[in-house]
């Protein structure tokens, strides 16, 4: 069935779908289920508007940094799941034998949060919009004192860091195992997201332990200094299930059995469970580093020997700990190489793109036997031929800058509503417009130093195709993807409305619903269901009469045909011009309407109004959704 692809349809900051929660909108309507839900995207707005220039409507100016109430979303997904009588995160006291247990190395069962599959779910959430929220008042610092020096980014950092704290927005999770909402092959690019999320509580230190006097380590482990998490880093040998890691120590003098070393010795006799998070280097992140979690290992001997100062180190040996996703399917690049041969069922193909992307596009398949249908993988739009030559749109404009294009000079920035670029100096869309206009082909600028030209640039996350347990092909993030990003175009061949009725199959059909967006934007004096005006676009150059077009990916496409519906999507549809200039054949382009972790599935909203497909006797055709979102409204359509 043909997938309406919500659309933009008003500047208004709260226009960021990727948050709508339980909002469905379209075409400048948006229905809000509950008074919660519109809670939800009224503090998605707030947040959202910290990059906009000017007074908001809530009478917060631009620059102000956000108010703590912004934060409630975060809090109360805390509360529930943190503080709640939910789910029993703390273990309970131990009784004596218990504690005799404890002291012989018996496997302390529990250390592992029992958490129920919708508590982790609110977890996550929670993990998700903490992650979101440091990285908005990160990027709104970085924006507001400009610093050209890369390596001065982390001072944003600290900033963010210090500002969340102060706002009481992290996870005060303190304890031994894993923690809720943090899943294995979480990468991440500061050491102050580990510490707001409670996964590794120390800004430089490899080894974070309870101390002795701590309230857990007097009722839960005797008395013991127990360690919470380490960090591996170069000097530390990890080989997937195995670590040899080096304890503290040992630059001037030997090391000794105190501090970290002590609590990871308690740790190994008590049998207790340890974080494990690897530190590697890492040319995209904004730091130059990556904290990957690599899940729960435990200490099985330790040992003095020889360390590379030339005096005694500890050494701790660790084995990780069963029950968690495997490091191969969570951490590809563990394997890059993958033998097919050896994993049968497993990885289908490195690159379903055979090339075509500057990024590989793997597929996975852990559920069944089947494999993806045949189809030609294409970058581009292609566009349909008539008489011999393709339909062409009309020709775009373009700018005269040198180089690269500026605020205020470039022509092509200047159409921009606001007459100024979409996008940040991180090449982040700052919100959602109606339309964007980038630098295109006829234009002058260089290809690759434009800072107008961010959605035509192709693959840059590594994204892979997976199947899903109810939803066929799904496609999900390797790396963790910042809030804002491009992260691909649809692509297919572009119909008309009359032709695209004729196709057989309308699983991969997209509407492009530019035209009745335009219609509300031709519309001053009409208003979106919050009453908020629909912003109107400068006059376009498009013909008088506007034709419906589709784009039907299931014969030619791009990796975006796989990627499935949700209620609560984390990326938004965002209309981009940049080599002709017909308004009804926009580019659909891809962005993160949120953080995105590694290794979450990516999902946009179709965009379907319930009961709105039939058959040819008019009765209504409904589709179950399996998106599996809290707030999911169980029907695509
Ligand atoms: C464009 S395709 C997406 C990729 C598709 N899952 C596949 O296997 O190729 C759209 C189809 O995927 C399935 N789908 C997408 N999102 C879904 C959801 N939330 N629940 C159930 N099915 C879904 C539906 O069958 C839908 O018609």
């Amino acid at each position: 069935m043909r997938a309406l692809v919500t659309l933009p349809t008003g500047d208004s900051p709260e226009s960021f779908p990727g948050r709508s929660g339980n909002c469905s909108c379209n075409s400048g309507i948006c229905i809000c289920r509950s008074s919660m839900t519109i809670k939800y995207r009224r503090q998605s707005i707030s947040t959202r508007t910290q990059t906009h220039k000017g007074v908001q409507g809530n009478g917060s100016a631009e620059g102000d940094i956000v108010e703590v109430d912004e934060f409630k979303e975060v809090n109360e997904y805390k509360e529930v799941f943190l503080t709640g009588s939910k789910v029993n995160l703390a273990l309970a006291t131990p009784s004596d034998a218990q504690q005799q247990d404890l002291m012989s190395s018996a496997v302390v069962k529990n250390m592992i949060a029992e958490v129920s599959d919708s508590d982790e779910e609110d977890a996550r959430q929670f993990t998700l919009g903490i992650l979101t929220k440091f990285s908005e008042i990160r990027r709104k610092a970085q924006q507001d004192h400009w610093d050209p020096n890369p390596s001065n980014k982390s001072k944003f950092a600290v900033q963010a860091g210090a500002k969340m704290i102060e706002l009481k927005c992290y996870n005060d999770f303190n304890d031994v195992g894993r923690v809720p909402g943090v899943r294995v092959g979480d990468c991440y690019s500061y050491s102050y997201e580990l510490l707001l999320l409670g996964l590794h509580r120390h800004l430089r230190g490899n080894i974070c332990h309870l101390s002795s006097t701590s309230e857990a380590a007097r009722t839960k482990y005797s008395n013991l200094s127990v360690v919470l998490s380490i960090i591996a880093g170069e000097n530390d040998r990890i080989n997937g299930e195995k670590l040899m890691f080096i304890g503290q120590g040992g630059k001037q003098k030997q090391s000794r059995a105190e501090t970290g070393n002590l609590a990871l010795m308690n740790s190994c006799n008590l049998g207790l469970p340890v974080r494990v998070i690897r530190r590697e280097k890492d040319t995209d992140s904004d730091t130059g580093q990556r904290f990957t979690y690599y899940g729960l290992y435990k200490v099985v001997k330790y040992f003095l020997d020889s360390g590379p100062h030339g005096h005694s180190v500890y050494k701790f040996f660790l084995l990780r700990e069963g029950n968690q996703p495997s490091l191969e399917t969570m951490l590809p690049h563990l394997s890059p190489k993958p033998d097919l041969s050896s994993a049968p069922g497993i990885l289908l193909t490195a690159d379903i793109s055979d090339g075509v992307e500057q990024t590989p596009v793997r597929v996975v398949n852990a559920v069944d036997v089947n494999a993806p249908d045949t189809f030609q993988y294409i970058t581009t739009v292609v566009y349909p031929y008539k008489n011999g030559s393709a339909q062409l749109p009309f020709r775009a404009q373009a700018c005269e800058c040198v180089y690269t294009c500026e605020n205020g000079v470039c022509s092509c920035v200047k159409r921009n509503s606001g007459n100024v670029s979409a996008y940040n100096d991180d090449g982040h869309l700052i919100r959602v417009r109606n339309i964007v206009y980038e630098c295109g082909p006829l234009c002058n600028c260089s290809i690759i130093a434009c800072r107008n030209r961010v959605s035509q640039k192709g693959l840059r996350w590594r994204l892979e195709v997976f199947r899903t347990m109810s939803k066929g092909w799904g496609v999900r993030t390797l790396d963790l993807i910042p809030s804002g990003s491009f992260v691909c175009e649809l692509t297919g061949e572009l119909l008309t409305s009359t032709v695209a009725a004729e196709r057989e199959n309308d699983e991969y059909l997209f509407n492009l619903d530019f035209h009745s967006n335009a219609r509300a934007r031709n519309k001053p004096s009409s208003k979106s269901s919050k009453g908020k005006p629909v912003l109107v676009e400068p006059a376009t150059d498009q013909g008088s009469k506007a034709v419906h077009y589709v784009i039907d990916c299931r014969l030619k496409g791009n990796v975006a045909r796989f990627i499935n519906h949700s209620c609560k999507p984390n990326l938004f549809v965002q209309g981009v011009l940049h080599d002709h200039a017909d308004l009804n054949r926009g580019h659909i382009m891809l962005f993160a309407g949120e953080d995105i972790a590694a290794h979450t599935e990516i999902s946009y909203d179709y965009g379907y109004e319930l009961d709105s497909v039939r058959d040819i006797h008019g009765n209504v055709i409904a589709k179950e959704c399996h998106c599996g979102a809290r707030f999911c409204r169980k029907r695509m359509y």
